[in-house]
């Protein structure tokens, strides 16, 4: 086997017959005429290709897909156009991305019990239980929405399922959520909240009619800002997290595709959405958890004692928030990728207009659970957090009727009674 791979030794007779017959040089030998070496590098490619595959930093919460490989059930076509037939006068066929999602969950069974067909896109990532994703589902389900069980990444999926359903909205909700676990997945805030919008805007102008888009922001976009409460018009270049930095990238990348192609977009400014089927990841929802395990909670507090607050705003008033954004949005002007004329482009704070201290939200958890928590207060550790958020929702007020109803110990009252009856064992609907 050696010998293959050394080149031959040339006589002097060989020297003759190259005068006829071009002479191969050594590199040309050790490619052209050694299979074995050739087969050896060839393996070795293979092997650091897969070894780069295999050890890239997985998208959102783990589950590695790529383009065009989500498997769907064979009959998923014939889901869709079921779950997209409107049943109002309304004639609104809404795409909800993120529907397995909290707030997406919400919308979806809103936009469905008015009469608008909706169809849902999750990828169920395993950022949090994926179980309680399942659960959300099952709502869903049982209301008539079907999910999709795809990444919004999924470009040829996109397509496809704008062809077959003309939607006149989409309410986009999937992202990766979560201020300090960018710091630990940061790849995963750049697959969802960049590409994947990326990817979504693209098959919204292609798509014909162009349908007009409400999407979720964050009003972690205001970062660093001292001036409160926060305004729209403030600037927002200060994030401290990269999550804010993917949601103001968000803004940015909206603003081009209503220039470009005359999408029709809304950007909503979430503030710290708290409820029923909730985000574990979210201080209220672990602080539940840990307070009955009874478990030690960390509280942060700024420098020299400073109160780290909160402008918290309950579901239900986030959802009319959004349906209101829906019902408001005028059409895209565009069609088939290409702008007819100037097409809306909105951004709304959703906020409480009331922040409230953490340790004000641990004293009501601790009422509500009849629990004293175990507190360990300590000075915020520099992981995105920002000190406090407070909107201005004048805008909202004026442009879409919004008008938060719910204060902190409502809101989470209603949260603490669904939270013991899903983990109460019965793990029944508190619908
Ligand atoms: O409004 C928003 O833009 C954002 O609201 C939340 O982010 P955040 O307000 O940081 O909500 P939590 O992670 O639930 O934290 C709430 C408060 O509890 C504090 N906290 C958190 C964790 C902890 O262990 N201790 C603690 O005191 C945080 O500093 C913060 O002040 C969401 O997680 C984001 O996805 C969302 O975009």
């Amino acid at each position: 086997m050696m010998t293959q791979l050394k080149p031959p030794i040339l006589s002097s007779s060989h020297l003759d017959t190259s005068i006829k017959f071009k002479t191969p040089s050594y590199a040309f030998y050790r490619l052209r005429f050694h299979p074995t070496r050739l087969t050896l590098w060839s393996f070795l490619f293979l092997f650091f290709l897969l070894l780069f595959f295999l050890c890239s930093p997985p998208s959102a919460g783990g589950k590695r897909r790529s383009l065009q490989t989500t498997r769907l059930p064979s009959n998923w076509e014939v889901k869709a156009r079921n779950s997209a037939r409107p049943q109002s006068k309304t004639d609104f066929t809404v795409l909800v991305t993120g529907a397995a999602g909290f707030v997406g969950t919400h919308v979806a069974i809103a936009l469905k019990n008015r009469g608008d067909g909706v169809v849902g896109l999750d990828n169920f990532n395993n950022y949090y239980e994926t179980g309680l994703k399942k659960a959300r589902k099952t709502l869903l389900d049982r209301r008539g929405v079907y999910i999709i069980e795809a990444d919004i990444n999924d470009a040829a999926l996109l397509t496809k399922l704008f062809e077959i359903v003309h939607f006149t909205h989409v309410m986009h909700l999937a992202a990766q959520a979560g201020v300090r676990y960018a710091m630990h997945n940061p790849a995963s805030y750049i697959h969802s909240n960049v590409n994947g919008f990326v990817t979504l805007l693209e098959a919204s102008k292609n798509a014909n009619p162009q349908p007009s888009i409400v999407w979720a922001s964050s009003s972690s976009v205001y970062g660093l800002n001292s001036k409160v409460p926060f305004s729209e018009k403030d600037t927002t270049d200060q994030p401290a997290s990269l999550y804010a930095a993917t949601k103001k990238a968000g803004e940015e990348i909206a603003h081009t595709y209503n220039h470009i192609y005359g999408l029709s977009i809304t950007g909503l400014r979430f503030f710290t959405v708290y409820g029923p089927w909730g985000r574990p990841d979210m201080a209220y929802y672990f602080f539940t958890k840990d307070i009955l395990r009874r478990k030690e909670i960390k509280i942060f507090e700024g420098a020299d004692h400073a109160t780290v607050a909160r402008d918290f705003t309950y579901i239900d008033d986030v959802v009319k928030g959004c349906l209101a954004a829906l019902d408001t949005a005028k059409k895209s002007t565009g069609s088939g990728g290409k702008k007819r004329g100037t097409a809306q482009l909105r951004i709304y704070n959703l906020g409480n207009t009331s922040p409230v201290p953490v340790v004000k939200l641990v004293s009501i958890l601790e009422k509500l659970l009849k629990v004293k928590a175990k507190k360990r207060v300590l000075q915020m550790p520099r992981n995105g957090d920002v000190l406090f958020t407070h909107a201005n929702i004048s805008l909202a007020r004026k442009e879409l009727g919004y008008k938060p109803s719910t204060d902190l110990e409502t809101g989470l009252k209603k949260f603490v009674k669904w939270y013991l009856s899903y983990y109460g064992g019965k793990k029944k609907s508190a619908w």
